[in-house]
């Protein structure tokens, strides 16, 4: 069980290396792959990256939660190899969001939704760099994380909250796998129905 960076690159980031197999990795591509994706849509727009969710889903037109079907058998050993990882309960991590990014696809400067706590991700396919920036006076200071294929990362605390991430446009198809808690505040508005 080693971490990748002797001491975490940012507060609250963890990741580790050969979370799956080879084998594992390509079966959970395939599966991906066979989920129903659909381009991720933001406010009226179609981002390039195709994603579906489990458990929970966020509706980004309208900003707030909404129902999922429930994670499929062939997520749950994975979910529970995250929680492990994490060291989280597996039954906390109540959505699970699958993305693939083919050539040209990436993700933009942003911090997850407040309505989720804890962060797990899988990475697949090609390797990719997650980026992080937190605005210092008029400059970012940044910190660039590897995420090699087969392995883990975990965000909370300050790499969570605090700081922004993203990943550049692909040139090689890359799926990830992301499980997320909610937050207290997505706890709530669960109770309530806000969905929020
Ligand atoms: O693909 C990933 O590992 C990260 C995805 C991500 O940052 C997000 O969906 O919020
Ligand atoms: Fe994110």
């Amino acid at each position: 069980m080693k971490d990748l960076f002797g001491t975490p690159a940012l507060p609250g980031l963890r990741s580790q290396s050969d979370v799956v197999t080879e084998a594992e990795e390509a079966a959970l591509i395939d599966a991906i792959d066979a989920a129903g994706l659909s381009p991720f849509r933001f406010q009226g727009w179609e981002g390039k990256r195709l994603t579906t969710s489990f458990g929970l889903g966020y509706d980004f037109d309208r900003m707030r939660l909404e129902h999922a079907d429930p994670l499929p058998p062939w997520l749950l050993p994975i979910r529970c190899r995250a929680a492990a990882f994490a060291d989280r309960p597996a039954e906390d991590l109540v959505q699970a969001l699958l993305i693939r990014y083919d050539p040209g696809a990436g993700i933009g400067w942003h911090r997850d939704r407040p309505a989720f706590e804890h962060v797990v991700g899988i990475s697949l396919g090609a390797p990719a760099i997650m980026r992080f920036r937190r605005r210092r006076g008029d400059r970012f200071e940044r910190v660039n994380v590897p995420l090699p294929p087969r392995g883990a990362y975990h965000l909370s605390g300050e790499s969570r909250h605090v700081w922004e991430h993203s990943i550049a446009e692909m040139d090689r198809t890359r799926w990830s796998i992301t499980f997320r808690s909610l937050s207290e505040r997505g706890e709530a508005a669960t109770r309530q129905g806000k969905r929020d």
